[in-house]
């Protein structure tokens, strides 16, 4: 497929890098305005331009990774030269029918929530389009397929998916980091700290991807009674651990919906 990225930032680049690395066959391009901090793609295969509308006459798919406040610029620019395209959008807070209403009915739109873990081919893309364009999608689906897990969802979820898989990333992040920082207080340099604490993570994530069972029942294989876990864990609740992460995925949500 030829894969068209307008807006090659932190979501744009990291897409791109993972598509050449985990998707076969695929032509791509990046573009930017500024395209000097990106120029090291090509070495990946990747084409980058300053022009939005670089050969994207031949695109499969358009993915929008820009700003919400640079949607209206970039549209303007390439609407005079398509028609017949599925346009991905990634940006955050702009609906199905936003985007549609402003692409008009010769293309199609479809909303995608990737994370930067894309780059690695470990991303949670939800994916939302309306019925109409079920069949132009599935390029779109088959793609970030290739990238981690591509969960088609109800668009009223999308905020929430934003706010939980691609703002995730980042929550689950600072789990890291703070395991790492007291990993150092207890004894370890911040590198084997950080080493130990991202490794358990993954392992935890792998357990849960693999057995498919809520994860208290395996946080009950971990927890011997009198131990020290169970110990932890207590002191953790008592101080808001789970609380103040769901209270900040809710303010994250409202932040969203404004
Ligand atoms: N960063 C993340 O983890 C995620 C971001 N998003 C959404 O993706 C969008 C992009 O986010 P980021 O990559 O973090 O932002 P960013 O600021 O890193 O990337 C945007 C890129 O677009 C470029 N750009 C600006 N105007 C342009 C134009 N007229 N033509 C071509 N390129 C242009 C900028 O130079 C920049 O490189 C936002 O809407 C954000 O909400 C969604 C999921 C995850
Ligand atoms: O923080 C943000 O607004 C964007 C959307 C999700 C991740 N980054």
């Amino acid at each position: 497929m030829k894969v068209h990225i307008i807006g090659g930032g932190n979501l744009g680049v990291a897409i791109a890098k993972g598509l050449s690395k985990f998707s076969q066959g695929n032509q791509i391009t990046v573009t930017r305005r500024n395209t000097a901090s990106i120029l090291y793609l090509e070495q990946l295969g990747v084409t980058v331009s300053s022009d939005n509308t670089h050969q994207i006459q031949e695109a499969d798919i358009i993915i929008l990774t820009i700003k919400p406040y640079q949607v209206d610029t970039v549209l303007a620019e390439i609407l005079p030269v398509i028609s017949n395209k599925v346009i991905a959008s990634a940006v955050s807070g702009l609906s199905i029918e936003n985007l549609q209403n402003k692409i008009g009915d010769g293309n199609s739109a479809v909303r995608i929530m990737p994370n930067i873990a894309s780059q690695f081919g470990a991303s949670a893309t939800c994916i939302a389009f309306h019925e109409k364009n079920k069949e132009k999608a599935q390029n779109t689906v088959a793609l970030f397929k290739d990238l981690g897990t591509a969960p088609i969802i109800d668009e009223k979820l999308m905020d929430a998916a934003t706010v939980l898989a691609a703002s995730g990333t980042a929550f689950a992040l600072r789990y890291i980091r703070a395991s790492m920082q007291a990993g150092i207080e207890i004894g370890f340099d911040w590198q084997t700290a950080l080493a130990i604490s991202a490794q358990t993570v993954k392992g935890a994530a792998e357990m849960i991807m693999e057995e498919q069972i809520h994860p208290e029942q395996l946080i009950d294989r971990v927890t011997t009674p009198q131990g020290c876990t169970i110990a932890g864990l207590n002191e953790m609740e008592m101080h808001g651990f789970s609380s103040s992460l769901i209270r900040g995925i809710k303010t994250s949500l409202k932040q969203i919906k404004g």
